[in-house]
């Protein structure tokens, strides 16, 4: 179990982590989600006592990670920046982690194994391809058998099946009663292997539920309405309580409906029971992708500002 309690990291004027608090349990898959900068790959440093924290405190099993005797054994991790030197084989590179670790060489065949770097382990690591440099630093997170694993951002450059693979390991981790804490900055990512989100922006916590709570409580959606009397049929809608906002389109003036019972076979009954004709009705779901931007509309380091001409600030 992780423990952040008031974790704060200042780095001269930027604070890159305010203040958070949360419990990472085991047994289950927690995606720490949020934009870049938001403080994710900061907060991971410091739950393995790469950084120390400006104020606050986190602990790994209710101690500080760095005063663990058997690091590897204790939490595996993958940081972003990974240093293998380019030169030693997969194997080797491994080895050279086990022994300095107290861990058997044996184990490095199984690590192999299971990341599907078998085939490989002796070519040179500075010849890998970048998914392969990300599963041997998975093999390493994995090294120690140990309880908790952390991966920062483990999808970055593998290919779909690779991505596929991180994931179901994720879920045999979890499985195995281990704790799995996994940053990344894509929401449709997290939604397919994550059972508990937390999101964060600019380096605070912005939400922390289960992914089932997350998206019934920010996935929303709505039912277009078009039709050739439409201010005769926003009225109709409207009356029978539902909440009904006019919206001007590039292809003209449509209806979005929303509130109890606003499904588009209600909403086609009704305006057919009155004999008035509809054009068009589509329940459209806004995915989970817009509502993370949604939420962390306001922490977004750098904006892109398409719809500003050139040279003018948008
Ligand atoms: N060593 C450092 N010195 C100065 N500022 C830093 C340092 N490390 C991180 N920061 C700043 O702290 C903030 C949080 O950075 P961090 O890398 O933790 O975010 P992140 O959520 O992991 O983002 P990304 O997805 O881009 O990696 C950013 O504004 C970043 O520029």
């Amino acid at each position: 179990m992780i423990t952040a309690h008031a974790l704060t990291k200042r780095f001269g004027t930027t604070t890159a982590v305010d203040g958070v608090d949360f419990t990472v349990e085991p047994g289950r898959v927690t995606g720490f989600l949020g934009p870049n900068g938001a403080g994710k790959s900061t907060t991971m440093r410091m739950i393995l006592g790469l950084d120390r924290p400006t104020s606050g405190s986190v602990t790994v099993n209710g101690h500080r990670y760095a005063a663990s005797p058997a690091p590897l054994r204790e939490v595996g991790a993958l940081l972003e920046a990974h240093a293998i030197h380019p030169g030693r084989s997969a194997r080797d590179h491994l080895r050279w982690m086990a022994a300095s670790n107290g861990i058997p060489t044996t184990r490095v065949g199984e690590v192999l194994d299971l990341v599907g770097l078998d085939g490989v382990a002796g070519r040179r690591a500075g010849r890998f391809s970048l998914g392969m440099g990300q599963r041997l630093g998975i093999a390493a997170a994995l090294l120690g058998d140990p309880p908790v694993v952390i991966l920062d951002e483990p999808v970055n450059g593998l290919d779909p099946e690779g991505i596929r693979w991180v994931r179901s390991l994720a879920r045999k981790l979890a499985d195995e009663g281990r704790t799995v804490f996994i940053s990344s900055h894509l929401m449709s990512e997290m939604a397919l292997m994550a059972d508990h989100l937390i999101v964060v922006g600019r380096g605070r916590v912005l939400a922390d539920s289960s992914m089932e709570e997350f998206i019934a409580g920010h996935a929303t959606s709505f039912v277009r309405v078009r039709a050739p009397r439409q201010s005769e049929v926003a009225s109709l809608l409207a009356g029978r309580g539902l909440d009904v906002t006019a919206v001007a389109t590039t292809s003209g003036e449509e209806l979005h409906v929303t509130g109890a019972g606003a499904d588009a076979a209600g909403v086609g009954d009704l305006v057919g029971a009155h004999g008035l004709v509809l054009h068009e009705l589509t329940l459209v779901r806004s995915s989970l992708e817009d509502a993370f931007m949604t939420l962390t509309a306001d922490s977004v380091e750098y904006h892109a500002h398409l719809d500003a001409p050139e040279g003018v600030p948008a």
